[in-house]
């Protein structure tokens, strides 16, 4: 078992929240800083990530999976947790509800998809990353994360900085595991057999993962709701207020 770096705020219902591919706990800021006003906030780095450690071979999703249970074990003391994962953070959440529901009261899964049809994409990333660092990918990913309007704007100039960032300094060979387990994913059989109640949410300006995957989860995941977010791939970033604001209800709703 490994030591995950794990930021805790707030007091409330435990919200576990799981990041995307090259970011870190950082990149749910102001998701957190609203959550905490009323829940207790749990988000941690993923292995080969932020200040986790990086931990040389390869894993797939369910490593992952089993990181955050091993997390929740002791951080949630026995009690169920709403568990939020955006994009590598989805993949996680639907690995997690299928082998540790007992662990979760709610799931999201946001930006995400079940499976990639075409692993190319996948398959060059690793080669430009491993010829070249993670900086040679950098601005493509940043383009993929948030919107080009936002982008404009004196905020999205400093998140996309910030970002960028964020990515440059994740781990090259840990970086290029992270890709092929994401690459090889699917969750579409196992989807079938969660039980834990689940919204999903797309970005209806996705190109990273378009809606199209998020609304092929809803159908594979019994009772799964879904909902928009005009935003790119981090839709929790660009827009905070919205994501959380989706939370809130689903939480509500039940
Ligand atoms: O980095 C990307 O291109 C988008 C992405 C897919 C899985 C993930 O976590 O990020």
């Amino acid at each position: 078992m490994i030591s995950l770096n794990v930021l805790r705020e707030g007091e409330g219902p435990i919200v576990v929240l799981s990041h995307a591919l090259g970011c870190n706990l950082r990149m749910w800021d102001a998701v957190a800083a609203r959550l905490a006003r009323a829940h207790t906030v749990i988000r941690y780095d993923h292995r080969d990530h932020g200040a986790s450690p990086v931990v040389p071979g390869a894993f797939g999703i369910e490593t992952l999976a089993d990181d955050a249970a091993s997390l929740i074990e002791r951080e949630a003391a026995g009690e169920p947790v709403h568990f939020v994962g955006l994009s590598m953070g989805g993949m996680t959440a639907q690995a997690l509800a299928v082998r540790r529901p007992e662990l979760l009261k709610t799931v999201v899964i946001a930006n995400s998809s079940a499976h990639y049809p075409d692993s190319t994409p996948w398959t060059a990333r690793v080669a430009r990353v491993q010829t070249d660092g993670v900086a040679a990918i950098a601005d493509g990913a940043v383009e993929r994360w948030i919107t080009p309007g936002w982008r404009a704007t004196p905020e999205g100039t400093g998140a996309a900085a910030a970002l960028r960032d964020m990515l440059v300094k994740t781990d090259a060979a840990g970086y290029v595991e992270s890709c092929k387990a994401v690459a090889a994913i699917d969750f579409r059989e196992s989807n079938t057999r969660i039980a834990v109640p689940t919204l999903v949410i797309a970005g209806t300006q996705d190109l990273a993962t378009p809606p199209a995957m998020s609304q092929q989860m809803v159908a594979q995941i019994p009772g799964a709701r879904l909902a928009t977010i005009d935003a790119a791939h981090l839709s929790a970033v660009e827009k905070p207020d919205e994501f959380v604001g989706l939370l809130i209800d689903f939480w509500r709703s039940l």
